[in-house]
């Protein structure tokens, strides 16, 4: 089983924790009041002269930045709260070009990022199979695909601005929306340093769904109408996604139960990955209820239906 040197790393920097979560917890606490930016470093990164992405560089860079993510996020709920209070007593803001431009860029970023990743996953699918492509990958990814994973990652904290755009123009911020822009991006910080094959799939997963919840997003902040239908078959994509993270999980706890786990990816990981996966489904299916199924469905949805 390979684990890298900074999952271990997550793993030793305390020496009083017996326990794994006790000890990410406490690594986490205190990174949490560090201050820490290395910009010339994640420029680099991010401009990748070179012909191999230096994929160890990228997973470094973003464990050492957790303190920095945490920060982010905290400042993240605490903007967005405020702002939101903020216009109580004002006229929402319009931005429809701004956000036109933004839903805009967000779905080239995944439909381009989908495409780029296809070709490994289809060969790793090919190769060692679907559970095995999850769960004992142990090959590393193309260099290529190595750097839209770094950029996935990256992209969770850019989704922020998403919630930005809802509090601005005065749209409903509900639970989900948040929850998951926050759960998110904390998770891929916390696993991708990990470099397990479980935590490459959910990325590369959630970027091909995404490539299909931004253009809708975009085609919406276009003022275009679409079949309650559309929005119903994005839901279930997404809902089909944490299904299948959760299917895996199970099958990995039940390798772990028969004594089988050969893995690669470590128990913080795999147990954060079920967690937050059931919690999602059951966010997004309560979600579907309430939007397309209650009472007739949401009156936005409904009256789409009629115009189509
Ligand atoms: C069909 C969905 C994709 C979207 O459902 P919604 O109810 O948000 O759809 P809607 O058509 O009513 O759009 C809501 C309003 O927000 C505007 N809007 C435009 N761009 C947006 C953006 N990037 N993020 C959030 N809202 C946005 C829309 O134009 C619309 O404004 P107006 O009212 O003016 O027309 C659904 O499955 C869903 O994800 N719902 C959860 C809400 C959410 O925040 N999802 C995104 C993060 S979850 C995620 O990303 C899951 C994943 O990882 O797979």
């Amino acid at each position: 089983m390979y684990l890298n040197y900074f999952a271990t790393d997550i793993f030793h920097r305390s020496a009083v924790c017996e326990s794994d979560a006790c000890r990410v917890s406490k690594t986490m606490i205190a990174d949490v009041f560090k201050w820490k930016f290395d910009a010339n470093e994640l420029w680099s990164l991010l401009a990748n002269r070179d012909e191999i992405f230096p994929h160890i560089r990228g997973r470094k860079f973003i464990h050492e930045h957790f303190g920095l993510f945490v920060q982010m996020t905290i400042a993240y709920v605490i903007v967005i709260f405020s702002i939101k209070r903020c216009m109580r007593d004002r006229e929402p803001f319009k931005l429809t070009n701004a956000l036109r431009f933004w839903n805009f860029f967000l779905s080239v970023f995944s439909i381009y990022g989908s495409w780029a990743m296809f070709p490994f996953m289809v060969e790793q699918i090919r190769r060692f199979g679907l559970y095995g492509c999850g769960c004992e990958a142990l090959s590393t990814l193309p260099s290529q695909a190595e750097y839209w994973l770094f950029l996935t990652v990256l992209s969770k904290a850019l989704e922020f601005v998403d919630t930005f755009f809802l509090v601005l123009r005065k749209k409903p911020l509900i639970f989900l929306h948040w929850y998951h822009h926050v759960a998110t991006f904390l998770f891929f910080c916390v696993t991708y340093p990990t470099q397990s094959s479980q935590i490459r799939v959910g990325a590369i997963v959630n970027l091909f769904v995404h490539a299909f919840m931004y253009p809708y997003y975009f085609i919406r902040s276009m003022n275009i109408k679409l079949p309650a239908k559309i929005s119903m078959a994005v839901t279930v994509l997404q809902l089909t996604q944490f299904v299948c993270f959760i299917y895996g999980c199970t099958l990995m706890y039940y390798s772990l139960a028969t004594n089988q786990y050969t893995c690669d990816t470590p128990m913080f990981a795999l147990n954060s990955t079920f967690g937050l996966s059931l919690s999602y489904f059951v966010l997004f299916a309560n979600f579907f209820h309430k939007s397309y199924l209650q009472r007739g469905g949401k009156a936005k949805y409904r009256s789409e239906k009629k115009v189509n």
